[in-house]
């Protein structure tokens, strides 16, 4: 195995740096280090928990930090202790002496000798006294906020929204690395075969109690598999599996994908039509719409038309009353993926939600009139939050007298989820260890 280029705690300050400079996304930007650097094996699994870890724990670890912070530290300084405590209190595997030793090589390459000494002292000074208790905060919901670093103001929107128990599950559960769950490409396979093969691979499987064309991968990543090249399965989150059955797929259907890359949602909409019909699958960026088309080939999927489109201008390309099914995954603002995004938990705002809201249902009047009679319109989202999810829903029936309320169809094991013959769910982390997911499904009236 060749010595990566660089050592992986520097690594993991140059994403971590870049993060709160450029504002990009941690996944994306973890992934071009790991290649740039040539960073391979357990140091891949180390970087990523470390950086992950680090953004996760933010705030938490700047209280920690807080009381052994004289003067404001360059950004760079207090970023490499964050990352350097982050160690100390949730990493065994590591000796505290050795993560000191790792900083202080950092800061002597990157500072001058007074940083050396800052980061040396605030470090030992941290073994020596221990860390400041979090049982001082009187108020729960602060006391929420800092010990599971979540800002103040959504802590406080989810009480108000959903009651301080379920608040504080979803705060918990998001710090949690998520189970990797992969769906299987039923046109090409089936479950039991991917379990068994994947099993001769070294993988560790079981059959997801969730979803029946899903497994959940225990051990390895499922991306490194043969399999996964032969697009025997794509890698998805059982959450938004669920958001195909709602659409109640049959053969032949014309299907419009209005925000669809990178694709996940098309391909399981296009294999549940097994090569017959059509999913039209449209996406803002042309560089997504490549995401798409890669998938759909690496599938052996032949029936999806990708096209670079703004949805909220649909109706000039295609004629009114066209498809049988319409997915609206709305761009969102992402609140129910914090456990693979954890930096979105710290730049969106409820502002952001106002805006967000007013696309969606842009493209969801845009997209309704595409429906033919008595067709199904799906909006969901990967979010969780009720004014945006809830709101945007009734909205839309407010503003659509053609549209009813129509019972979701999903699958049997979330069906205690829903109650009675509801037309929306709001599938919460801590449900079943799913990404929060929102879906709801409107029937278009056939007079
Ligand atoms: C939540 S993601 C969709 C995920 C996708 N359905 C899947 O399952 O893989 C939302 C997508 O909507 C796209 N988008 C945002 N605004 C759009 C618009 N006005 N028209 C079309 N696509 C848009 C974004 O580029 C993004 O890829």
């Amino acid at each position: 195995m060749n010595k990566p280029k660089k050592n992986v705690r520097e690594a993991a300050l140059d994403v971590l740096e870049a993060i709160d400079k450029h504002q990009s996304y941690s996944n994306l930007l973890l992934n071009q280090v790991i290649k740039k650097y040539q960073i391979t094996g357990p140091d891949t699994g180390l970087l990523t928990e470390i950086v992950y870890g680090t953004i996760q724990r933010k705030m938490t670890l700047d209280y920690y930090l807080q009381p052994f912070i004289k003067k404001k530290p360059e950004h760079w300084v207090r970023i490499l202790l964050r990352l350097s405590l982050y160690q100390m209190i949730y990493l065994d595997k590591v000796p505290d002496r050795a993560i000191i030793f790792e900083a202080v090589e950092i800061a002597k390459k990157r500072g001058h000798r007074g940083i050396v000494g800052l980061v040396n002292g605030i470090l030992r000074s941290v073994q020596r006294e221990g860390l400041q208790s979090l049982d001082s905060i009187k108020d729960p919901v602060e006391k929420l906020s800092l010990e599971t670093s979540h800002p103040l103001w959504l802590v406080k929107r989810w009480v108000n929204q959903y009651g301080f128990e379920n608040a504080k599950a979803m705060c918990e559960e998001n710090l949690l690395a998520p189970v990797q769950t992969i769906r299987i490409n039923e046109t090409k396979t089936n479950r039991e075969e991917v379990c068994r093969l994947l099993e001769i691979e070294g993988f560790s499987v079981e059959a997801s109690p969730i979803i029946p064309e899903s497994i959940r991968i225990l051990k390895g990543n499922a991306a490194n598999s043969d399999l996964f090249k032969k697009g025997y399965f794509s890698i998805q989150d059982e959450s938004s599996m669920t958001v195909a059955y709602a659409l109640e797929i049959s053969s032949n259907m014309t299907v419009l994908d209005a925000c669809a890359a990178p694709g996940g949602k098309t391909g399981h909409i296009a294999e549940l039509l097994n090569g017959s019909g059509k999913v039209t699958s449209l996406d803002l960026h042309p560089h997504k719409i490549k995401l798409i088309k890669e998938n759909a080939s690496r599938l052996g999927l032949e029936n999806i038309d990708e096209k670079v489109m703004d949805s909220r201008h649909a109706r000039d390309s295609f004629q009114s009353e066209s498809f049988d099914r319409i997915l609206v995954d709305a761009p969102c603002s992402g609140l129910g993926v914090l456990r693979r995004k954890p930096d979105i938990k710290y730049t969106k705002t409820d502002q952001d939600i106002q805006s967000l809201k007013k696309v969606q249902l842009r493209i969801l009047d845009e997209t309704a009139s595409l429906l033919k009679k008595g067709g199904l319109l799906v909006y969901s989202t990967c979010t969780v939050d009720l004014e945006e999810n809830f709101g945007t829903a009734a909205e839309f029936l407010e503003q659509h007298k053609d549209f009813e309320p129509h019972a979701l169809a999903l699958p049997e094991a979330l069906s205690h989820l829903v109650d009675g013959d509801s037309n929306t769910i709001q599938i919460f982390p801590q449900d079943f260890g799913g990404d929060g997911f929102f879906i709801s499904c409107f029937r278009k009236k056939l007079l």
